[in-house]
């Protein structure tokens, strides 16, 4: 059983909510289940996951190929609903939360990088940065603005006007961290950052994913498969079998 603190004084108030046990907790889930049904057969993907990761902590989610890392990730994301098990975000209660609340507080609060970047093909680099700030009621006069210093921050401020088909992978995965972290979300979800990446490029890419998330005080949760990056991370932990653990029974 988790337990959460009162208010700290440096804590940012949510926007939408009238009051947050807010303490250092940022992610805690508690005997998360999960299973895919599909006519008669069932697949028990999740078999009780307890996991809490603090605020401002960075760390990785490690674990065997379908071993269930997204669909945790996606469960953490108040996205899928768990068979059973709690989920508190930000000492939230995201697993209670009505669809409309969970997709509310996602907008607000969470930040999410894909493999696959999810950049939308008809917008600049900048336009991409400017509809996420739009969706999440960034103040209309700023936008264009914050853009910029976004994407001076990840160092494509010469680019911001090209579309994502004439940017490399390792400049759209920059375009999608900007985009991430352009509502100072507290915390930030990473699906496989660097899986199209090739190494340097990915490590880069995640270092600097990791640098301006510690600048903001934003919680990351990254999965992986990429040994080379272990290192950026406070903690792993490894999911196998539907069970979290902090070392690996594999490759040891
Ligand atoms: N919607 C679904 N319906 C049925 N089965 C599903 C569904 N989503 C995932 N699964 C199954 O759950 C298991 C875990 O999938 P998941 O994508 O979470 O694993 P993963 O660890 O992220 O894998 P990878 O590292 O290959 O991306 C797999 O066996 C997958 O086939």
């Amino acid at each position: 059983m988790v337990e959460f603190c009162s208010v700290s004084e440096s804590s940012r108030p949510l926007p939408w909510l009238p009051s947050a046990e807010w303490g250092p907790v940022a992610i805690a889930a508690t005997d998360i289940q999960m299973v895919f049904r599909s006519g008669l057969s069932q697949v028990k993907v999740l078999k009780g996951v307890d996991l809490t990761v603090n605020q401002g902590e960075i760390r990785l989610l490690m674990g065997p190929s379908g071993s269930g890392k997204t669909t945790l990730l996606s469960i953490l994301a108040g996205i899928l609903t768990p068979t059973a098990g709690q989920v508190a975000l930000l000492g939230h209660k995201i697993t209670q939360m009505s669809r409309q609340d969970r997709t509310r507080f996602r907008r607000h609060h969470l930040g999410f990088v894909f493999q696959d970047f999810n950049l939308f093909p008809a917008l600049t680099a900048a336009e991409n940065i400017e509809l996420a700030l739009k969706i999440k009621d960034y103040p209309k006069s700023a936008i264009a603005a914050r853009a910029r210093t976004l994407l001076s921050q990840v160092d494509l401020a010469d680019v911001s006007q090209r579309l994502p088909q004439d940017l490399s992978g390792g400049q759209k995965q920059r375009v999608a961290i900007a985009r991430a972290l352009a509502g100072e979300p507290q915390i930030l979800m990473a699906d496989e950052p660097t899986a199209a990446l090739d190494s340097k490029t990915g490590r880069a890419v995640v270092e600097l994913m990791n640098a301006l998330a510690r600048e903001q005080g934003c919680t990351v949760l990254i999965i992986t498969h990429d040994p080379r990056i272990t290192d950026i991370a406070d903690r792993i932990t490894y999911l196998e079998d539907g069970h979290i653990s902090e070392s690996p029974s594999w490759g040891s």
